[in-house]
């Protein structure tokens, strides 16, 4: 945002966090990258209140709790933008629904697409969705974010977008796990193309089109993050396939799709959507089934029309 132009608050939870922050002009998050002056770190939430438009950039499982801490007083009809990419376990709730529940008041929209904090926060060039019902305000609000190295196009499909963010986090642990196991370039193909497949009837039996699957927020990101190592998913699934227990293979850092995988199968049955390569990571994440056998199982599977 401040790249675009805007000036922006950004609020921590943390005091200690934010007085280091404003003082060493550099996130730990996000080390290497200088804070543009027009960043202004505050543990104060009530410096929100005249926000024109709020970026929640939390944990997908964090959400509730930060649309709800205390203090936090926007004005009535501010904008919520979801930055997070998951879907909420303990509810199994879309974010933008959370976000409805909580602030019935404000419009919601949803920021998603392939991007890594580092390489934005770097200048480097990058391109997004912004998705929100209410398509001039999407517009509106994708224009402000968007300047000379970053695109934002908009969209009023928000549940395809959000979708797409959660679900990819998925599939990367699953191409991590592949590369992690040696299986393959042939195998991480298959699991990319037929987990996209997976996702795309996901997003089918709930509303989505598909032109939005096939776009920076849907295939973009699985591209991006099924193939990279910069992606804390898919290095989350490349120590799993190497051997690592779940815990292990966090390394303490934020791997969205093993909080998602089991609500995000959850929302599937409950439609009668089957996704196999997402069921293989829910259950290697909770123990019911070991990579070998899980790898076995999918290779057994009955043999079916490609587009069915
Ligand atoms: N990093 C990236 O490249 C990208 C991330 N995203 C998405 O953004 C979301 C956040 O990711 P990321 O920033 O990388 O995660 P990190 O784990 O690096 O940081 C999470 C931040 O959220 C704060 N936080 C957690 N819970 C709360 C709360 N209840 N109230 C206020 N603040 C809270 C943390 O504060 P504290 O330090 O106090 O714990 C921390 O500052 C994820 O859904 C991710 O998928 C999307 C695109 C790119
Ligand atoms: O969402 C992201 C890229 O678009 C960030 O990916 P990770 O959370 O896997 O690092």
């Amino acid at each position: 945002a401040a790249l675009a132009g805007c000036e922006v608050v950004l609020w921590l939870r943390d005091a200690a966090a934010a007085t280091e922050i404003a003082a060493t002009r550099v996130n730990p998050r996000l080390p290497g990258i200088a804070l543009r002056p027009a960043v202004h770190p505050t543990a104060d939430p009530a410096a929100l209140a005249d926000a024109e438009a709020a970026l929640f950039a939390v944990p997908a499982q964090s959400l509730r709790a930060a649309l709800e801490a205390p203090g936090i007083a926007l004005r009535r009809g501010c904008p919520i933008v979801i930055c997070a990419k998951g879907i909420e376990r303990s509810t199994g709730s879309f974010l933008s629904d959370v976000a409805a529940s909580l602030r019935a008041a404000s419009p919601c929209a949803v920021l998603s697409g392939p991007s890594f904090a580092q390489d934005m926060g770097a200048g480097l060039p990058t391109a997004l969705t912004l998705a929100c019902s209410d398509e001039a305000l999407a517009a509106e609000l994708a224009a402000a974010l968007s300047g000379p190295t970053l695109r934002v196009y908009h969209a009023t499909d928000v549940r395809g977008v959000e979708i797409g963010g959660a679900a990819k986090n998925v599939l990367a642990i699953a191409a991590g796990i592949v590369a992690g196991r040696s299986l393959g370039e042939s195998a991480r193909a298959a699991i990319v193309a037929r987990g996209f497949a997976e996702l795309r009837r996901f997003a089918d039996a709930h509303g989505a089109s598909p032109a939005t699957l096939m776009g920076l927020s849907g295939l973009g990101d699985v591209v991006m993050s099924c193939s990279s190592p910069q992606s804390r998913n898919f290095a989350f699934g490349l120590r799993l396939g190497q051997g690592a227990t779940p815990e292990e293979a966090a390394e303490g850092k934020l791997a969205e799709g093993a909080f998602t995988a089991e609500a995000l199968l959850g929302l599937a049955r409950a439609r009668g959507v089957e996704m196999p390569i997402a069921e293989a990571v829910a259950d290697v994440l909770a123990g019911r089934r070991s990579v070998s056998d899980t790898v076995s199982a999918l290779m057994a599977r009955p043999l079916k029309s490609e587009l069915a």
